[in-house]
């Protein structure tokens, strides 16, 4: 995983993550290429996503966006360091998490100047594996992004990254400076008009979390009081709606209110001259304004405590680290034009994401569950009875799929239903011939047919020699140099690897005789043995009960169920709400 390196700023320290004890580092997952293109470093962000105890766990996802050199990557390295105390101390307790006041700090790249620092999209390379109030393990992710309408960027680079942030994570701190103005909400316009969209059919999914108005160096205390009070009042005031108002600034602040799930705001006062014009500040607390400490020990708990944890969802579904890669490759594909997507692409886009996660969760546990049945280590299975096993686990595959909330309607979800169909459907052959080439029975049964062939020629040669049928003694003698010459020759291909299609054929012929004369008598006697063991006969339905055994589990399992499936027969939903599933 390549881990990013901060530029090398004109001015002051940026201090390195190992300086300050920390074992994560920034990792670059959205890069800038030229011609203002992104890139989504994908092999990056799956090392991150993908590691074992991470990618199945729901991910928390906290972005910092907004104008650059406003502190950003600042604020992000109190969050590392909040988390990082709080899974260290005892019984994970936040208390004193800002007691060290001569430590420096480290983590995503930050430092004075005019120039920009942070480009793209970083994000830390150890998820905070911790336990929301309901006792959830999640993976709490922290996305630090380029700054915006620096002299470096287009409009379109600067919108895309904020757009692609707030897509993404479920807590969206977007960062102001000194006040809110009516150009920041410019940057939600497009959210609202995706946000209808994608909601349009459900009323109660909103498709966008939490978003923190974060207004650093407030200096209206006067007028509204810093944090989290005076912060809502002031956006109460801001997106008020009032008749008086233009109908366009009217619709904007109802779309953003109808987006998100919780909008608040904060107010942040002044860290100090020392942090905000010092060359030479690296971040610690002694040289910080005490207020701004007392409010930074306010804000990062509001926001990262386990009470306060924000669980990634997209249409009502919890995202997992996993399924997080679909949704950044979507939204990188989606974002890739000149001009910033339509919003209904951009539900289309998550519509494809949401999709393709339900196919692949429900495909794995098709796979999951032969892998423990009949994988690789497994021993040979009876053919029915791994027939059984396949019907029930793709029945469960297809339930998990239509379990999924989905976006975009049944029409739009049919074709992955297709596609999880006859993904099942190919990966049953593979482990049906895999089972096959476990039996003895199939491997051998050229040479077995070949051997019984050879003696039953033998054995008849020899019964009509001393009847004096000397035709059928040459017939049979004949025949039995054939099996003979065919086993030899099997043998030979099979050990050298050579003449493979003369091999097959023999295959071919075997079967053949295989079917007709030797697979009747010895079913028949594998269907004694079954009906002297188990006192059935063998092979006849049982009425309307059938009886199996969980292959998982091992437990037995009884369904109703018509006498020759032993399937539990269950209506699949046929049609999915357009953004809500069955
Ligand atoms: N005035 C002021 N300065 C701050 C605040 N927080 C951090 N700074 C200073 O702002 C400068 C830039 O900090 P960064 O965290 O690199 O800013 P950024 O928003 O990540 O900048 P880009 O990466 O260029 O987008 C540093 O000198 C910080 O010390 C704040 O709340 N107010
Ligand atoms: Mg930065």
């Amino acid at each position: 995983m390549k881990r990013s390196s901060s530029n090398s700023g004109t001015s002051s320290s940026t201090v390195t993550p190992e300086s300050v004890g920390l074992s994560g580092y920034p990792v670059q997952i959205v890069s800038v290429g030229d011609e203002h293109s992104f890139q989504l470093e994908e092999q990056n962000l799956r090392a991150i996503l993908n590691k074992n105890g991470v990618k199945n766990k729901p991910v928390v996802i906290v972005s910092v966006a907004g104008a650059f050199r406003k502190g950003k990557s600042f604020l992000l390295n109190f969050f590392i360091r909040y988390l990082n105390y709080v899974m260290q101390s005892e019984n994970h307790s936040d208390y004193g998490w800002l007691d060290d006041e001569s430590m420096a700090l480290g983590g995503f790249s930050w430092r004075g100047g005019a120039e920009r620092e942070t480009t793209g999209i970083l994000m830390w390379s150890e998820p905070f594996l911790m336990r929301t109030e309901g006792g959830e393990e999640v993976a709490v992710l922290l996305l630090d992004t380029q700054g915006a309408f620096d002299n470096k960027s287009t409009v379109k680079e600067c919108a895309t990254i904020f757009a692609l942030s707030t897509m993404l994570s479920s807590i969206q701190v977007y960062n102001l400076h000194s006040n809110i103005q009516e150009n920041d909400l410019q940057h939600l316009q497009l959210f609202t008009e995706y946000g209808k969209l994608a909601t349009s059919d459900v009323s109660d999914i909103k498709p966008f979390q939490s978003l923190l108005f974060l207004v650093r160096d407030w200096s209206y205390p006067y007028d509204y009081e810093y944090g989290i009070e005076g912060g809502n009042q002031l956006l109460g005031t801001f997106l008020e709606l009032s008749p008086t108002q233009h109908e366009e600034l009217q619709l904007l602040r109802e779309h953003i209110r109808s987006c998100f799930e919780t909008i608040d705001c904060y107010l942040m006062p002044h860290p100090g001259l020392g942090v905000a014009t010092n060359p030479r500040f690296d971040g610690r607390l002694s040289d910080v304004e005490v207020l701004f400490k007392e409010h930074l020990a306010q804000l990062v708990p509001q926001l990262l405590n386990q009470e306060n944890l924000i669980i990634k969802e997209i249409s009502g579904n919890k995202v997992t680290a996993q399924d997080l890669v679909e949704y950044f490759k979507v939204y990188m594909e989606i974002f890739k034009g000149d001009t910033l997507p339509e919003p209904k692409s951009l539900v289309r886009a998550t519509a494809e994401a949401n999709n393709l996660v339900a196919l692949t969760t429900a495909k794995s546990l098709y796979t999951s569950k032969m892998e423990s049945t009949c994988g690789g280590d497994k021993p040979y299975l009876n053919t029915e009875q791994l027939k059984e096993a396949h019907k029930i686990f793709k029945q469960q595959s297809v339930e998990a799929f239509h379990s999924v909330k989905k976006i975009g309607g049944a029409e739009f979800s049919s074709s992955y239903l297709e596609e999880l169909e006859h993904a099942i459907d190919e990966a049953w052959e593979n482990y049906s011939s895999a089972n096959d080439a476990k039996s003895i029975l199939r491997t051998m049964r050229t040479p077995i047919t070949l051997f019984s062939c050879f003696v039953i020629c033998y054995l008849m040669s020899g019964l009509f020699a001393v009847l004096g049928i000397s035709a059928l003694v040459s017939l049979l003698n004949a025949m039995l140099l054939i099996s003979l010459v065919l086993l030899a020759t099997w043998g030979y291909c099979r050990h050298s690897g050579e003449l493979r299609e003369v091999g097959t054929k023999i295959d071919e012929f075997a079967q053949l005789v295989w079917d007709l004369a030797l697979s009747g008598p010895i079913q028949k006697i594998s269907d004694a043995t079954f009906s002297q063991m188990t006192g059935l006969s063998a092979g006849a339905p049982t009425a309307n009960i059938s009886t199996h055994t969980d292959l998982t589990s091992g437990s037995r399992i009884t369904v109703a169920g018509s006498q020759d499936s032993g399937l539990r027969q269950r209506k699949v939903p046929s049609t999915l709400g357009t953004v809500s599933g069955s």
